[in-house]
């Protein structure tokens, strides 16, 4: 036992209360064996590799943070090469170090836009360079002036038939790219999105593959002006990548560096349009959407892992009569603020993976000029991307809260895990697109057209416009079909709702915009439905392992329960359900959560992370809490003297004034 009544084997102690078989639950948070002994590897690695540390990242200068990004991106590229490490090994290596960078944006973004947008010639020229780091890309899109509107993008991209080229140009202030990461300091080339004019006609918003950095030396070539936009929030976090700035003096580039799959300009300046969907243009944003909710449930789980495995070693209050405290962990209030985040973790985690699926399948169909499920997977990513994000953003800072004043403390990881989440609401689009896309299968569904996918539910019109939830004790809340049809009831009836409201108003514009906060809380509905729905799917699959499908049924419930009981006003009020059936969900949620106590840490066990990619004295595995805190302070630079410096400028002269004073 360590000094101070830290108690390192309390969580040994919490292991052994476990009814389930860890090892299975692995699988199932991971999707297969193979995925659990990949991770296992690749974590291991990246936390035996000194290169790799990151315990003093938050006391770095800003200079030396972007420094440490370079030189850790350049070692993981090296082992990449050196181990042969396959894609899915190399992003998982990338990913448990843990530090945003360059080759985020590069693999994430740039390489993408070139797959998805470039023609085949393009995409022999330009990914082989992109493969070996031969040249590093990133995507600027937004600008100073604007970010969500796309279409009101300023740069532009003027055809010169004389030279065969394009003049990429900076008209305005607000034209300056602004925000693309890797862009301020490391990047060299760069898709860049600008109006194309030809013939002058703009026909609107375009990628451009655009050279912006010397490969001999880096420099910025002629007419590019270039640099990072500033320090931001929080300390570490996201301040390790180069969110930069970009202007362009009428930069020449080849006509064949526009990226040409979707719309082509001819040698003579015609402008000829392809018959792929011009949405195709924001293909690259459904693909890293879907990787955002991916990461949504794995920075939640982080975060969870951190409050369960404290929780259970904190303790406070509990014994009157001076005997042991109670673990805070069993404290109601805590297991009802923590359980449902951790329900939430491993629902992104099953939304997420079958979302993966849906990727792969519309790119498939796509490469077979199918474009038929494009509508739909730009709702699911998008709608999935806002909610998964600003959920688990509020899910992070309630654990650090739930971690009381230690949480507090960088050393908790849970201020940076915050500070470098955050952004996440932000790109890639803060608003629930998806809303259009209801409104529209609502006004297919009222002809008679059956909806497929995520929304073939609507298609139940009849019954669901109807239906009375059958609940009537606390148990009946844990059929699945119970909380399915309820959910489904309630999205469907906020979205007729809406578009019976949105055809009162004079015109559809006008109606979509007086109405967008109902159209918003309908789209979140929708999405909160497809999750649930993907957890209940999840649990109808073969899941080895003694006790695991039992404690992840127990988790689906709290999932949705905890929904129903947050938005209960939506469920009353479009009269799904009655008074007395909320407080029934609610009744059972505390029993659920008396369920998962004895195994909330071997839940939190499963999600197999090394104390490396945790980063936080209070989730260390050990649960060796109080002596790691202890240490952790005196690494702080503050401690590096004991006499601070200021002390003979500032605080001497004030003492010794106030003495003088003292004794006037
Ligand atoms: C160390 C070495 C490692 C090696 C590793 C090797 C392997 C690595 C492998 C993988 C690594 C992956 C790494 C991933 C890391 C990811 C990190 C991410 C970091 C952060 C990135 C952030 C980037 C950005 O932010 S980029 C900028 C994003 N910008 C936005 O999101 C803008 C948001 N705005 C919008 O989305 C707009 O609403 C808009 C653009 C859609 C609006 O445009 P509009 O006005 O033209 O559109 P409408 O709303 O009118 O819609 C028209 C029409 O189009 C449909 N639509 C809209 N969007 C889409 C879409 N995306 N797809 C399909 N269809 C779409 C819409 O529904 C309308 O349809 P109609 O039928 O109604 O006409
Ligand atoms: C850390 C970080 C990294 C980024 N990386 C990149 C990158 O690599 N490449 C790149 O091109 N961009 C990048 N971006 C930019 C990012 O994509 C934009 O910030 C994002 O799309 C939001 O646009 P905005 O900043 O213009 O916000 P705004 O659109 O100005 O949003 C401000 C507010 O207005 C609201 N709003 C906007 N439009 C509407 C509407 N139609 N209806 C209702 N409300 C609305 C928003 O919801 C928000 O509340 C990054 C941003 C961040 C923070």
């Amino acid at each position: 036992m360590a000094d101070g009544g830290g108690e390192p084997d309390q969580l040994a102690g919490e292991r052994a209360t476990a009814q389930f078989d860890v090892d299975g639950m692995k699988v199932a948070w991971a999707g297969s064996r193979h995925a659990v002994e990949v991770a296992d590897r690749m974590a291991r690695l990246v936390a035996s590799d000194p290169v790799f540390r990151k315990d003093t990242r938050t006391m770095l200068s800003r200079k030396e943070l972007f420094k440490d990004t370079l030189k850790k991106a350049a070692h993981a590229w090296k082992r990449i090469v050196e181990l042969r490490l396959t894609e899915e090994e190399a992003n998982l290596l990338r990913l448990y170090v843990d530090q945003p960078g360059y080759v985020d944006l590069h693999w994430g973004m740039f390489v993408p836009a070139i797959k998805g947008q470039g023609t085949e010639e393009q995409q022999k020229k330009w990914l082989p360079m992109a493969y070996k780091f031969q040249i590093i890309g990133c995507y600027a899109q937004t600008e100073l002036g604007h970010g969500s509107n796309v279409q009101g993008l300023e740069t532009t991209a003027t055809f010169d038939p004389s030279a065969d080229e394009f003049v990429m140009h900076s008209p305005t202030l607000t034209s300056s790219k602004w925000w693309p990461g890797g862009l301020g300091k490391a990047s060299t080339h760069a898709v860049v999105y600008a109006r194309l004019i030809t013939e002058g006609k703009d026909y609107g918003i375009h990628g451009f593959i655009v050279q912006l950095r010397s490969l001999d030396d880096h420099s910025p070539l002629p007419g590019v002006t270039l640099g990072d936009i500033g320090g931001k929030f929080g300390s570490g976090a996201y301040n390790s990548m180069d969110n930069g700035v970009l202007r362009f003096d009428h930069v020449r580039i080849p006509r064949d560096q526009m990226l040409m799959r979707l719309s082509q300009v001819t040698r003579e300046g015609k402008y000829v349009h392809s018959d792929v969907p011009k949405q195709l243009l924001y293909g690259t944003m459904v693909y890293v959407r879907q990787t955002i909710v991916a990461d949504a449930s794995k920075a939640l789980s982080r975060a969870v892992c951190i409050a369960v495995r404290y929780s259970a070693i904190r303790k406070q209050f509990g014994s009157q009569d001076g005997g042991p405290e109670t673990q805070v962990l069993n404290y109601k209030t805590q297991q009802s603020r923590l359980f449902p985040l951790l329900a939430s973790a491993y629902a992104y985690r099953f939304v997420g993976q079958w979302l993966k699926w849906l990727y792969t399948d519309v790119t498939q169909k796509l490469e077979a000029k199918d474009y038929s499920t494009l509508p739909e997977a730009h709702a699911c990513t998008a709608g999935l991307k806002s909610v998964t994000t600003s959920a688990t953003a509020d899910a992070i800072e309630e654990c650090r809260k739930l971690c009381g004043g230690h949480g507090y403390l960088n050393s908790s990881g849970l201020p940076e895990l915050f500070a470098v989440y955050v952004p996440a609401c932000t790109y890639e689009g803060d608003n629930v697109q998806v809303a259009r896309f209801l409104m529209k299968t609502v006004a297919q569904v009222a002809t008679g057209k059956q909806p497929v996918g995520t929304i073939a539910y609507m298609g139940n019109i009849q019954h669901l416009m109807q239906c009375k939830s059958a609940v009537n004790t606390a148990e009946d809340w844990l059929n699945p079909a119970a909380i399915k049809e309820v959910f489904e009831a309630r999205a469907l009836r906020m979205a007729v709702n809406c578009a019976q409201n949105i055809s009162k108003a004079p015109s559809q514009e006008e109606g979509f915009s007086e109405l967008s906060p109902d159209l918003l809380e309908a789209a979140v509905a929708h999405v909160q439905l497809i999750i649930v729905t993907k957890f209940i799917e999840k649990l109808q699959e073969d899941i080895p392992g003694p006790g695991v499908k039992e404690q992840l049924q127990k988790l689906c419930s709290i999932y949705a329960l905890h929904l129903l009981h947050k938005h209960l006003g939506d469920f009353l009020s479009t009269g799904c359900i009655t008074a007395r059936q909320g407080a029934l969900a609610n009744e059972l949620l505390g029993k659920l959560y008396a369920q998962v106590r004895p195994n909330a840490v071997a839940l939190v066990d499963a999600f197999d992370y090394t104390d490396h990619y945790l980063g936080s004295v209070l989730g260390r595995y050990d649960g060796d809490v109080y002596p790691a805190l202890y240490e952790e302070a005196w690494k702080d630079p503050l401690n590096e003297t004991v006499v601070p410096d200021g002390y003979q400028e500032h605080l001497r002269p004030l003492l010794k004034q106030q003495l003088k004073l003292s004794r006037l």
